[in-house]
């Protein structure tokens, strides 16, 4: 691998950086001479932390605070109220609450930072004394919003949005640093985060920019209609582009469009059917076609712009397409989000609110865990595949019943199979049981949703589901113009109850505060260039080091790119091919695909071809498989040949067997709708008798608490009474805290290379 040399970095910074001379306007402690050690430094602030029991919120400015339009719980009135802040002004009470909210967060970060904020401040020649001294000043900035680049309300967000804080926090204070302290000053710093400055994104779509854009949002609850009404737009128009959440929407647009009688070209990630001159487009929002000017365009499921992974999609579509018309369809919690994005774009946003056509009611005493209460038309909802065949094989044995099952890992083909035996009359299917996954994408004929549980394992831990998919699973009951046009919702367990009721009971969910960024290849190449020796799962983390972010916008969660990174790290690839690599579709937890993932990054290193055949990864059954197990691996194979179609996209000189691989795919399609058919759950339902999630400080918690109704008492359910919510007066838009930085951090990682090595370097 060739690699550029240069200087280890940290004896650089060394070698530049005197010791501490703090501005003495800022400062007046200088650090305690000779305590650098690691363990001094510990004890420092593990016996210290008294010393920030200063820290609190400063008065309220009225001058600097932004817009507020949520109702607060009478409790917490009373007590802003006793602390003398006007509540009939909401600017104040929008502060107070927020100030409220980061006061521990924030003491926790200045009074015991984590080894990783000490680790980056040493990295900078700041340990000790002048370290707890900074960071006791930081925080006491922040708290008084007097930091133009770091505001109350943007960190208040970032833990509305469980955004891990000391993440959110380092950039600013890095900020705070390099403008209060001398010894920290260090060019290839300035560079580095001159290309990780994430602040302006509105500004990388220039064709855009030019364009009087209006944006159309389309808000309300699921089945209200909002789609039907862009599309119809999208249909009447004489070029357009739909963008979708999943494969299948594109394809049901596709489909539909075509069969109106004008050709639509389809744009996937695996999937590309495109005709020269055909002016309609259905395609997966990431695909979505940013150097095309279209009269009108449609993204669907706006919110998931705040998705953690995905979330840039959503943004780029929204900041890039190239349209006059954009109509955005999804929740409402995405308002005030889209209005201050297009504040900075300079758009005309109209809003178009829409109400449910079908009734939804909520099941009062509940399905009282009782198998006998299953009637046909009723959709089970649990989160565990395992959890998903043992209901199966229950609800089978307990009733005259056939039960189809839906769930996120089954391609999207075999999921639109399902729904469509669930739906139909006549195919013996008569409920569904079926995870998340039908929350968006499907047309199912639900007459109940039954929640068998309300928390869901996030990779590490079990969490409480959010308000958005409480509301988006239990809207999927009672569809428009289908036999069951009123649709009910209950759960399993009478405990559960209570969380679905205040759930439904939540008309001004929290407003998304930011929407997801993800690095431009042209940007990682620049930051690249500035580090030639990194690894690409390096530079990834320095990027989230370094990258500043106006409090709209948040950078994506990289891990899985990083995850992919290191696994394909010892194979001879440029930056751009690492770049590319790191987005495709691959779980690096999964043995069998990340083994064929590193075969298919050799193929890519070496520049021969590999045809799916001869790679020798995939292997089709002839005959239904017979475990869980075994289907298990049946729907890796199918996620290993659509990764395959998906780098036959990227690297079409390498991935050539596109008509084989398709065939596989319809193939393997076919074998797991078979396989679900026969296979028969060798797992018993076990009830899971639980009393609501206990974590106070979930997400819901907070969500639910925002709307001003009382949280989880633990008490069995039953339905509730809600608090009134105590609506306010004000509802300013909000500003925004732009501004161009001047100053950087030192840091460790000091690269001598100029900006056209990267291209050079292979990584
Ligand atoms: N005016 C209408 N005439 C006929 N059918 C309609 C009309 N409006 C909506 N529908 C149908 O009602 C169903 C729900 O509409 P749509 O998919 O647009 O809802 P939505 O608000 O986008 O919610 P979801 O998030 O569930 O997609 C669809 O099957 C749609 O075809």
């Amino acid at each position: 691998m060739q690699r550029l040399s240069r200087a280890p970095a940290f004896a650089s910074a060394q070698a530049v950086c005197p010791r501490a001379i703090i501005s003495a306007k800022h400062f007046q402690r200088h650090r305690s001479a000779k305590s650098g050690s690691k363990r001094i430094w510990k004890e420092d602030f593990s016996n210290n932390s008294n010393n920030f029991s200063h820290l609190k919120p400063a008065p309220i400015r009225i001058d600097s605070l932004e817009g507020f339009d949520a109702p607060v719980s009478h409790s917490m009135l009373k007590s802003f109220e006793r602390d003398g802040v006007n509540v009939k002004d909401s600017k104040q009470l929008k502060l107070a609450r927020d100030l409220l909210m980061i006061k521990v967060p924030l003491s926790a970060f200045a009074a015991s930072p984590s080894p990783y904020i000490i680790a980056r401040l040493k990295d900078i020649r700041i340990v000790d004394e002048e370290a707890r001294t900074m960071l006791s000043d930081y925080v006491n900035k922040v708290s008084s919003d007097s930091l133009p680049y770091m505001r109350v309300s943007a960190v208040a967000d970032a833990l509305r949005a469980s955004k891990p804080i000391e993440r959110f926090l380092l950039p600013g204070l890095y900020e705070f640093i390099l403008s209060n302290v001398k010894h920290v000053d260090d060019q290839n710093l300035r560079t580095l985060m001159k290309f990780s400055d994430l602040r302006i994104p509105a500004e990388w779509y220039p064709g855009a920019r030019l364009l009087k854009r209006n944006i159309i949002l389309h808000v309300g609850p699921t089945n209200s209609g909002k789609t039907y009404s862009a599309l119809k737009r999208l249909q009447e128009s004489k070029s357009g582009v739909y963008s979708g959440p999943l494969r299948l929407l594109a394809h049901e647009v596709y489909e539909r469009i075509n069969k109106a009688g004008t050709p639509c070209n389809l744009l996937t990630g695996e999937e590309r059917r495109i005709s020269d001159g055909v002016e309609k487009w259905a395609c997966t929002v990431e695909m979505t076609p940013l150097t095309k000017e279209f009269e009108v365009a449609v993204v669907d499921e706006i919110q998931m712009i705040g998705d953690e992974q995905r979330g840039w999609a959503w943004t780029q579509a929204l900041l890039g397409l190239q349209a006059k018309e954009v109509h955005l369809c999804g929740e409402a919690t995405v308002i005030p989000l889209v209005e201050r994005i297009c504040e900075m774009t300079g758009d005309t946003v109209t809003i178009h609110h829409y109400k449910r056509l079908t009734e939804l009611v909520i099941e009062p005493k509940g399905f009282q865990n009782n198998f006998n209460n299953i009637r046909p038309g009723d959709c089970v909802v649990t989160f565990s595949r395992k959890n998903i065949f043992a209901l199966r094989k229950r609800i089978e044995s307990v009733g005259n019943l056939k039960v189809a099952v839906i769930y996120g890992n089954l391609p999207p083909e075999t999921r639109a199979e399902q729904a469509k035996l669930f739906n139909s009359i006549d195919s013996g299917y008569d409920v569904l049981v079926a995870s998340d996954a039908i929350g968006m994408g499907l047309n199912l004929n639900i007459r109940r949703i039954i929640f068998e549980r309300m928390d869901k394992f996030n990779g590490k831990e079990m969490r409480p589901l959010t308000l958005s998919q409480i509301k988006q699973i239990a809207g999927r009951a009672g569809r428009f113009k289908t036999q069951y046009e009123r649709g009910y919702v209950c759960t399993f367990n009478n405990a559960d109850m209570r969380i679905l009721n205040q759930a439904l009971a939540v008309t001004n969910p929290l407003p998304l505060p930011s929407a997801g960024l993800y690095p431009t290849l042209e940007q990682m190449e620049k930051f690249a260039a500035e580090l030639p020796e990194e690894t690409f799962t390096g530079l990834l983390d320095k990027f989230e080091e370094l990258s500043r972010l106006d409090g709209d916008y948040f950078l994506c969660n990289l891990s899985q790119q990083k995850e992919t990174a290191s696994m394909i790290q010892e194979i001879d690839l440029t930056l751009s091919d690492r770049y590319t690599l790191v987005a495709a579709p691959c779980n690096a937890d999964n043995g069998i695909i990340s083994a064929s993932m590193m075969k298919f990054a050799r193929a890519i290193s070496s520049g021969d071809e590999l045809s799916l055949e001869d790679s020798k990864l995939v292997f089709v059954p002839q005959e239904p498989v017979k475990s869980s197990e075994k289907l298990r691996e049946l729907e890796s194979m199918h996620k290993i040949i659509v990764l395959y179609l998906w780098l036959s996209f990227r690297f079409p000189s390498i991935f050539t067997s596109v008509e084989a691989a398709q065939h596989l795919k319809t193939e393997s399609e076919i074998m797991i709708a078979r396989s679900l058919e026969e296979l028969n759950g060798n797992r018993k339902y076990s009830r899971v008798n639980r009393h609501a999630p206990k974590e106070m400080e979930s997400s819901l918690n907070q969500e639910l608490t925002y709307s001003g109704l009382d949280v989880f008492s633990g008490k069995d359910a039953g339905p509730i009474e809600v608090e009134k919510p105590v609506p306010l007066i004000d509802n300013d838009s909000r500003g925004h805290d732009v501004e161009d930085g001047r100053v950087r951090p030192r840091t460790p990682w000091h690269g001598a290379g100029g900006s056209d090595r990267a291209r050079e370097t292979k990584y």
